[in-house]
């Protein structure tokens, strides 16, 4: 660890890419990789920039000086027991989180919680003032800090800021729900360049930022984004679909011992047919319960044969003091349970379940063991694991069934798409790829993988601050 100086490129989001956890036992607090496919894709672009990144550590009442730590310059926004109940489980994630997801769950207006919200994103911005050089660029990330544009733009007029929205940005009828809706247009308008994953997100907002601020119409840029001119300066609004590392995924995934580690765990599994996987957040976005359902009535119709299919379902707890999140807990597990009742034989269940985050080299040991990755999400910003799944493939081998509403249907055309709302389009998915003839298969998977291959974290970032730096020397 050591002191930091101001530094010339900064990523701001909620979390820093480790989260400290304090033991039970009374041990020291550990760092670790915090969850979910934000971090995934920006630690190697800041790696790259030799950048430094504002987040919270994870752990409620924890204040931090700034300090490097793994190569990574990290600079921890501390929130109080109280500011984590309100402004991360209440407006970000019971609020923002359900509305910007097709309201799948009932969001929650609650006055207070906008307060903290507001509170916090002031601190955010404020953490990021100190942590930027003179004329630097800062790239504020997600849902949880659409405040900080504005307020930072207000602190440091001499940043070129960029803001870019990793979850989707609703239809109009969805977002004018939101009582503090011209606030949070307002806070995003601070930026140089906000950025979707996909051209109806940008559209979305060059809609929701005109008619909010009572502003002319502009023509229409390419792929959905386009300009807003406020008079003294104008934004600029695109689509910029995020990705992962391939290069690296596919040369780690060819390693020997992820090769070996594959097999054993097929081996461990029983040597089925047929492996089929989920890797999830517990999440109820991510349609679990849809693809359990579809397995269960396949099984139960006789189409698949317990004793030739296994499912894995890993759930990496998430958000768990929410109660939809433990709903949904309880109806997962409850779904695995039947499925191994009705289905299961002692010592071979047909659900495999874990409910805890696995190491990245056993994860991508069952990418590359499994045969069928099942990525049913109900609505999904963009979904890595399904990218993460394609690149670990560059043998042909494997099949993708894919939700038409993952942001990553966009670019892998050839998966095999489903509506998840639609249960009998799961299942015919489920089959034809259970059944699918190999060369057939593989033509598909080959041509998703150079898709991955060539579409890469790297290019995203690029494109994004590439279109920045244009804009800020506009
Ligand atoms: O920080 P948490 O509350 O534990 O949640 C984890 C992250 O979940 C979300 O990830 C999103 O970003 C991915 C990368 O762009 C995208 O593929 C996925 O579809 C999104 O759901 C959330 O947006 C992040 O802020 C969280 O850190
Ligand atoms: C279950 C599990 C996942 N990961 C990694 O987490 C991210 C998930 O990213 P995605 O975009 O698909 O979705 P969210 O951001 O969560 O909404 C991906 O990089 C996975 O590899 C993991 O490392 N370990 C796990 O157990």
């Amino acid at each position: 660890m050591s002191e930091t100086t101001p530094n010339d490129f900064v990523v701001v989001a909620n979390r820093l890419p480790v989260d400290l956890e304090t033991s039970s036992d009374g041990g020291p607090p550990v760092w670790r990789r915090s969850p979910g496919g934000l971090v995934t894709a920006l630690e190697p672009v800041l790696r790259s920039t030799d950048g430094a990144w504002v987040g919270w550590p994870g752990t409620a009442d924890v204040d931090l000086a700034p300090f490097t730590e793994d190569g990574l310059t990290l600079h921890p926004v501390p929130l109080s027991e109280d500011e984590v109940t309100e402004y991360y489980e209440g407006f970000s994630n019971a609020t923002l989180w359900p509305l910007y997801h097709d309201a799948v769950v009932a969001p929650t207006f609650h006055r207070r919680w906008w307060s903290v919200y507001e509170r916090v994103n002031r601190r955010f911005a404020e953490a990021t003032a100190r942590a930027a050089a003179p004329g630097a660029t800062v790239w504020v990330h997600d849902y949880q800090l659409q405040l900080v544009p504005a307020m930072l733009r207000d602190l440091r007029p001499d940043l070129t800021i960029g803001f870019f929205l990793h979850i989707p940005f609703p239809p109009p009828e969805l977002f004018l729900q939101l009582p503090w809706r011209k606030e949070v247009i307002g806070g995003l308008l601070g930026a140089d360049l906000v950025g979707f994953h996909l051209p109806g997100g940008a559209e979305n907002f060059l809609y929701l930022a005109r008619r909010l601020f009572d502003l002319p119409a502009q023509p229409r840029g390419t792929a959905g984004g386009g300009f807003i001119d406020l008079g003294d300066r104008r934004v600029r609004v695109g689509a910029y679909p995020i990705s992962i590392d391939s290069g690296q995924l596919r040369s780690h995934s060819e390693e020997a011992a992820i090769r070996l580690r594959a097999k054993q765990i097929r081996s461990e599994l029983g040597d089925p047919e047929t492996v089929l996987l989920g890797v999830d957040r517990l999440d109820y976005t991510k349609g679990i319960n849809v693809r359990l359902e579809a397995l269960r009535e396949l099984l139960t119709d006789g189409t698949l044969d317990p004793e030739k299919v296994v499912m894995v379902q890993l759930a990496t707890p998430s958000r768990e003091r929410l109660s939809a999140y433990a709903q949904l807990r309880d109806d997962v597990e409850r779904e695995v349970g039947r499925i191994n009742g009705e289905f299961g034989e002692l010592g071979r269940p047909v659900v495999h379940y874990l409910h805890r985050p696995v190491d990245r080299d056993e994860l991508v040991a069952m990418y590359t063991g499994a045969d069928v990755m099942l990525v049913t999400p109900l609505r999904d910003g963009m979904n890595l694991v399904a990218k993460e799944y394609v690149a670990c493939h560059g043998d042909g081998s494997g099949s993708l069934v894919l939700s038409e509403f993952a942001g990553a249907a966009a670019e892998l055309r050839r998966a095999r798409l489903v509506n998840p709302h639609d249960l009998e389009d799961v299942k015919r998915a489920v089959v034809e790829a259970v059944n699918e003839d190999p060369a057939s298969a593989s033509r598909r998977m080959k041509s998703l993988h150079t898709q991955v291959m060539t579409h890469d974290v790297d290019r995203w970032a690029h494109s994004f601050l590439g279109d920045l730096t244009e804009q800020g020397r506009a």
